[in-house]
């Protein structure tokens, strides 16, 4: 199996580029807006996006974020991450399953796989995972997660015995980051709360500076 060789994700803030939430702006504005703020993480979830301009799409936000040394993993899509030259890729229960993605990505880039418990992050880490994506968090509209929501107390557990680290998701925002950074998250991700933002930039910044506040217990 091909191990990651890498060090860990950067802690902080995880932002979701996603083409379902304000697809009005397009994916390059959106991730333009998100690294403005300092997002250091960035992923890639085109859900609704055909093949042709989402490899396009992937290319151009790669390169934003290789110039700004922002990490850029790819949602679902193996073949894109690689064709665009990402530095890797989430997989869940409806994508190829993260052994292969290792296997395609070898050990340089990020393979991310979602989780809903231990035995998930265990078995995850035995795939030749770098994190795990753990949730639904708190309630969340931005998409239909089959799992009930988890709350702050389970998360903080399955953090505690995760062998990899834990990225948190599904309804965080400004409101409740900090107790998500507080709970032992080494990531957590934002999609609406921060899309949605009157001001996508400043929205961020505001975020990662409660993250850090979380983290630090100020
Ligand atoms: C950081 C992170 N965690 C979980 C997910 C969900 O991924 P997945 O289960 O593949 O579901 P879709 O995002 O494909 O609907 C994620 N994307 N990122
Ligand atoms: C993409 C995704 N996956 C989830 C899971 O629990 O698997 S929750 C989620 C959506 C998160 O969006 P928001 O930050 O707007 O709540
Ligand atoms: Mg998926």
């Amino acid at each position: 199996m091909n191990a990651p060789s890498h060090p860990h994700l950067p802690r902080g803030l995880y932002l979701l580029c996603d083409d379902t939430v304000l697809p009005e702006l397009s994916l390059v504005d959106k991730a333009a807006r998100l690294v403005a703020g300092g997002a250091r993480v960035v992923q890639l979830r085109m859900k609704r996006t055909p093949a042709r301009e989402a490899l396009a799409a992937a290319r151009q936000v790669v390169a934003l974020c290789r110039r700004e040394g922002v990490l850029c993993l790819v949602n679902d899509r193996v073949d894109l991450a690689l064709l665009a030259d990402a530095d890797g890729v989430h997989v869940g229960d409806e994508d190829v399953p993260p052994e292969d993605a290792r296997a395609l990505l070898g050990p340089g880039r990020w393979v991310g796989v979602t989780v809903r418990d231990v035995a998930g992050a265990r078995a995850a880490q035995a795939a030749g995972a770098d994190y795990v994506g753990l949730g639904p968090l708190f309630a969340t509209t931005t998409k239909q997660v089959p799992a009930p929501v988890m709350g702050l107390e389970a998360f903080a557990a399955v953090v505690r015995e995760s062998p990899l680290p834990v990225v948190g998701i599904g309804g965080v925002g400004l409101a409740n980051i900090a107790r998500v950074a507080a709970a032992g998250a080494h990531c957590a991700a934002v999609v609406s709360d921060a899309l949605l933002a009157a001001d996508i930039t400043e929205r961020v910044r505001l975020l990662m500076a409660a993250f850090e506040q979380g983290r630090s217990g100020a």
